[in-house]
């Protein structure tokens, strides 16, 4: 259905829900607050990040999540804020979170969504002022209402996605989503403690220049990878990277650019979660005119078959994502020929 009211910058996040919820005759209310739920933990973890110096909440707490990675303070922070947000808030009645092993039951057996959450992205850039964020997947439950979650509402493809988004504290706060609509941002405005449309529409542009990669694994990346990176170099493309997702993504939304978290010797698999980082992402990419597969095919269709699994992740414009996916194939097909040769030879 087109989108009939075009909402003005300035537009506070609220009144911008209630437009959107009131285009939607059937509409029950229920996403709309399940978004504000969102909105407010995120304002109590933007006011925890931007005092954790003086509140002595940087750093770890001493303990692995399920993927052994060391849990900060404000990740566990984050999780028990956004967890009790949306158990509080009535509308959700499963979670997926990094920092939790299984599913997080809220009790609310009468609601019909399911959230899967990186309560706090960026992990590693808390205790040095450097940009973090949030990313959230929210889905309709498969199971009966009135049941508790199951696997099944939790291990959707990204296909499924009703709503997905993610909040960036950075130089400002910002929260950027999509019901499937379109992508817009809101930027925080604390004095106020409200959210206003600063971003309306948000599109990524269909080619870019900068690109966003981690090359401490360069020598154990796939062939293709490596020919696609020499293609960058040659044209003098800007290397960014925060090591924060969500702000390298956000950058290359805004600027133009691809974002690659490949497959490693260290992260066979890549190091980003499917459920949690990539899917939500993947939604915006696509919703904003991007691209998001994993070399291979798009994000949005692999069929998760664990709460925690890792996908390498290719994303944003999508002319620079269908060249890195050109090289990785023409690399692929030559191994293989190379691979025939041999066995004949032999
Ligand atoms: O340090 P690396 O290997 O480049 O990884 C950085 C990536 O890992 C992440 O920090 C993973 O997310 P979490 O911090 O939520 O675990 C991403 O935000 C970031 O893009
Ligand atoms: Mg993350
Ligand atoms: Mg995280």
């Amino acid at each position: 259905m087109m989108d009939k009211l075009t909402a003005s910058v300035g537009t506070a996040l609220d009144r911008f829900i209630q437009q959107k919820q009131e285009q939607f005759p059937y509409a029950t209310g229920e996403l709309s607050q399940l978004l504000r739920d969102i909105a407010l933990a995120a304002k109590i973890i933007n006011r925890e990040i931007n005092r954790a110096g003086l509140a002595g909440i940087e750093g770890g707490v001493g303990s692995d999540n399920v993927q052994g990675e060391a849990q900060q303070k404000l990740d566990m922070i984050a999780d028990i804020r956004f967890t009790r947000a949306l158990s509080k808030g009535g509308e959700t009645c499963g979670i997926i979170s990094e920092e939790i092993d299984g599913i997080i039951d809220t009790g609310n057996h009468h609601a019909k969504y399911v959230v899967a959450i990186d309560p706090l992205d960026g992990s590693s850039n808390i205790d040095v002022n450097v940009l973090v964020g949030t990313i959230f997947s929210i889905y309709r439950r498969r199971s009966p209402i009135g049941r508790p979650p199951t696997k099944e509402d939790m291990l959707q493809q990204g296909t499924e996605q009703i709503a997905a988004g993610y909040v960036l504290y950075g130089s400002s706060t910002m929260l950027v989503y999509s019901t499937g609509y379109g992508v817009n941002g809101f930027t925080y405005e604390p004095s106020l403690g409200e959210y206003f449309l600063s971003h309306p529409n948000m599109k990524c542009k269909e080619d870019g220049s900068i690109y966003s990669i981690n090359e401490g694994g360069y020598n154990t990346f796939p062939e293709g990878l490596k020919s696609y990176l020499s293609t960058c170099k040659e044209r003098e493309f800007s290397a960014r990277y925060i090591g924060s997702l969500v702000g390298d993504f956000h950058r290359n939304l805004l600027k133009g650019g691809i974002y690659i978290y490949p497959s490693t010797s260290k992260y066979k698999k890549g190091k980003l979660r499917l459920l949690y980082e990539c899917n939500a992402l993947a939604f915006l990419a696509e919703q904003s005119g991007g691209m998001a597969t994993d070399g291979y095919q798009r994000i949005l269709e692999i069929k998760p078959e664990h709460f925690h699994e890792r996908t390498p992740f290719y994303v944003g414009s999508p002319k620079m994502v269908k060249e890195a996916m050109e090289h990785l194939n023409e690399y692929e097909e030559e191994e293989v020929v190379s691979v025939k040769t041999i066995k004949v030879k032999a």
